[in-house]
């Protein structure tokens, strides 16, 4: 039985008047990908950021590998690893400057060359951040999520914007990260991205998680209460064109 790295218990947060989350509950177990899905607005990164301890709740429990956010953010913060925002990188800085810039706030020793070697991006180690292209922007900042060697990343949306090879190689790099033992929370949009990578999805409206399960059960009982696509689906799609026109490898734009 895996255990639960985080628990999430009637979590509730207000902006003013707004309650954005609406008192939600879950867990996550060590070692698996799990999605947070939902429309604009759902809640998704509100409820990320507390777990992160970037934001404070309004009320509700939440553990961090038996650490409780509310006595024990610092030691909290030392167990995750959190993606930024690419506009949150010094845009003049090389690659391999704000990794030991990092590095220095977090009190690591790390090769940067081996960590960019994790992320395919030690040909871009003397590159200046902002004349990488979108993908090698998310890519770098995934590699960034590892400085501290964190138990759980937190992923918000690491794919939007990037063309479907580039989204691909993100979940391959996702995989792989997984592999090494990290857990790994991510939001998402693409439905198609979560069913590829997660191993449970919630799914959050207005702030209220709505289902809860593998992405294989969810599927199941949505055609167990006989619901059909509407019409016949194609083998292949256009994107699967694009795909098998274009490659699969990585390629740098
Ligand atoms: N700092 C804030 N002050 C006031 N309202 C906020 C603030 N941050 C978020 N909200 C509101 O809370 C709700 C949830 O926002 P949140 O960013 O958590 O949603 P999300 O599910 O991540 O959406 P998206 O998919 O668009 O990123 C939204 O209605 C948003 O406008």
């Amino acid at each position: 039985m895996q255990k639960n790295i985080i628990q999430v218990k009637n979590l509730h947060k207000k902006y003013g008047d707004f309650e954005a989350v609406k008192g939600i509950s879950f867990d996550v177990k060590e070692g698996e990908i799990f999605g947070l899905l939902g429309p604009n607005g759902a809640g998704k990164s509100t409820t990320l950021e507390i777990i992160e301890t970037l934001r404070e709740k309004t009320s509700g429990e939440v553990w961090v590998d038996g650490l409780n956010l509310d006595t024990s953010p610092n030691e909290i913060k030392k167990l995750i690893g959190v993606q930024l925002q690419t506009s949150g990188y010094y845009p003049g800085l090389k690659l391999v400057e704000l990794i030991r810039l990092f590095a220095g706030l977090y009190n690591e020793v790390i090769d940067p060359y081996t960590l960019l070697d994790t992320v395919n991006l030690r040909d871009k180690a003397g590159a200046k951040f902002k004349e990488l292209s979108g993908g090698q922007k998310q890519r770098f900042s995934i590699a960034t999520t590892l400085i501290n060697k964190p138990r759980i990343i937190f992923l918000d949306e690491p794919t939007t914007g990037l063309d479907p090879q580039a989204r691909r190689n993100l979940w391959d790099l996702i995989s792989n990260i997984r592999k090494q033992g990290t857990t790994v929370i991510i939001t998402t949009h693409y439905m198609d991205e979560a069913e590829v990578l997660c191993d449970r999805v919630a799914i959050i409206d207005s702030g209220k998680i709505i289902a809860m399960n593998t992405p294989d059960k969810l599927i199941d009982e949505l055609v167990a209460t006989g619901f059909e696509r509407p019409k016949e689906v194609k083998k292949a799609n256009l994107e699967d064109v694009f795909i098998h026109l274009t490659g699969h490898v990585l390629r740098e734009q």
